[in-house]
């Protein structure tokens, strides 16, 4: 039995396949490497280099490497991007998506675990956001992730296919060992871009807000540790193969810090009172979003290990460390 990981040279799919490899699970890993790296893929895992949307490709992965899981990451995810670019965003997350569903099913494979994403809800009145809180995205990224969620949905009615859809919330740190972590050089995520900056490797971090009705005008979000969720996947991937029935759910702490806050810790724990400036509102961005995060815990009995926003922070930063030194020997 092998598991294939599409996007697993990015940056959750990598976390994810090295769960995998650290528990003896076989596994193929499949990513055009458009924002991944093959380096980050673990050796003990097989890197197939294409496109999760060529079926011909995957069918011939299904079959040569008797898959019977498919963890499926790979996607374009940078929220601004996809409002200026919506149509490569539905060809790349949607069409593809469907593709590589369609493939699934043809090829026999029964167990398909998919990346779904917190901006599926949108703007939300209610905080925390239960999984079934009407789903109104914000943004085309939203939107495909949504699109596919519904493509599994009717997937799974039709056809001896089940499925676990984990809506995470914001992904941030890097694996406690110090293997891997968030390594894309343009990556917009907040902890991500503090980390960098406390290094010294950005001017200043923009606040893109402070207007927003929440305790400090700044964003308020549910950052969640990458090798819980993976951890989250692993327990996904338990149940499909137990037999368990198809689940769509979220995978947050419950809790929410603002950006302001992030700042803060990131000072803290860097030991930097970096330059930070504040700036207009960032298209797409809802104002506050936080997982209602117990149905995971009763359906998969998923705990978190990592659930410290200190720690998490710091992780990033030695992760920023890391390849800083990487660089300077190239
Ligand atoms: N990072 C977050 O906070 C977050 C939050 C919610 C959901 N997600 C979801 O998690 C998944 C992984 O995100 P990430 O943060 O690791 O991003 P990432 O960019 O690091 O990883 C995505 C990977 O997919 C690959 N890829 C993209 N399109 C592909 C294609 N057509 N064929 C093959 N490979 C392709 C990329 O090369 C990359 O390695 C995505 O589906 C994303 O929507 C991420
Ligand atoms: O330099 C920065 C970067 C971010 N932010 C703010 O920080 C918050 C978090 O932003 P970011 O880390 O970019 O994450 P989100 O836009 O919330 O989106 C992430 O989290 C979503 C789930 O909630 C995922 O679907 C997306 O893929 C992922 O990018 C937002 O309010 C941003 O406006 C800043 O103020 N300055």
């Amino acid at each position: 039995m092998t598991v294939l990981v599409t996007g697993g040279a990015g940056y959750i799919g990598g976390h994810m396949a090295l769960a995998l490899v650290d528990r003896g699970e076989e596994v193929v890993v499949l990513d055009n490497l458009s924002t991944g790296f093959d380096w980050a893929v673990p050796r003990q895992a097989k890197l197939v280099v294409g496109d999760m949307g060529d079926q011909e490709l995957v069918a011939r992965v299904i079959r040569e490497h008797r898959v019977d899981a498919i963890a499926h990451f790979a996607a374009k995810i940078v929220v601004p991007e996809s409002v200026a670019d919506p149509l490569g965003y539905y060809l790349n997350n949607t069409a593809k998506s469907r593709n590589l569903l369609e493939t699934a099913v043809l090829s026999g494979v029964k167990h398909f675990i998919f990346s779904s994403t917190a901006a599926v809800y949108g703007e939300t009145s209610s905080e925390p956001v239960g999984e079934d809180t009407p789903k109104n995205p914000m943004s085309p990224y939203g939107r495909s992730k949504l699109m596919t969620e519904w493509m599994l949905e009717d997937a799974g009615r039709a056809h001896d296919l089940r499925y676990v859809a984990l809506r995470y919330f914001n992904v941030a740190g890097a694996d406690p060992a110090g293997r891997i972590g968030q390594s894309t050089p343009a990556a917009t995520h907040l902890i991500k871009v503090a980390a960098q900056t406390a290094l010294g490797q950005r001017p200043a971090l923009e606040v893109f807000g402070t207007d927003y009705p929440t305790r400090d005008g700044s964003c308020i979000r549910d950052y969640i540790q990458v090798s819980d969720l993976a951890n989250a996947h692993l327990s996904a991937l338990d149940h499909l193969r137990r037999g368990g029935a198809s689940l769509t759910l979220n995978c947050g702490y419950g809790r929410g810090y603002s950006v302001l806050e992030v700042i803060d810790v990131m000072k803290r724990v860097s030991g930097t009172d970096f330059p930070v400036r504040l700036s207009p509102r960032r298209a797409g961005d809802p104002a506050a979003i936080v997982a209602k995060a117990d149905r995971i815990r009763a359906e998969l009995g998923w705990v978190p290990q990592h659930d410290d926003l200190d720690g998490i922070v710091a992780q990033a930063l030695a992760w920023e460390r890391h390849l800083a030194g990487r660089a300077r020997a190239a």
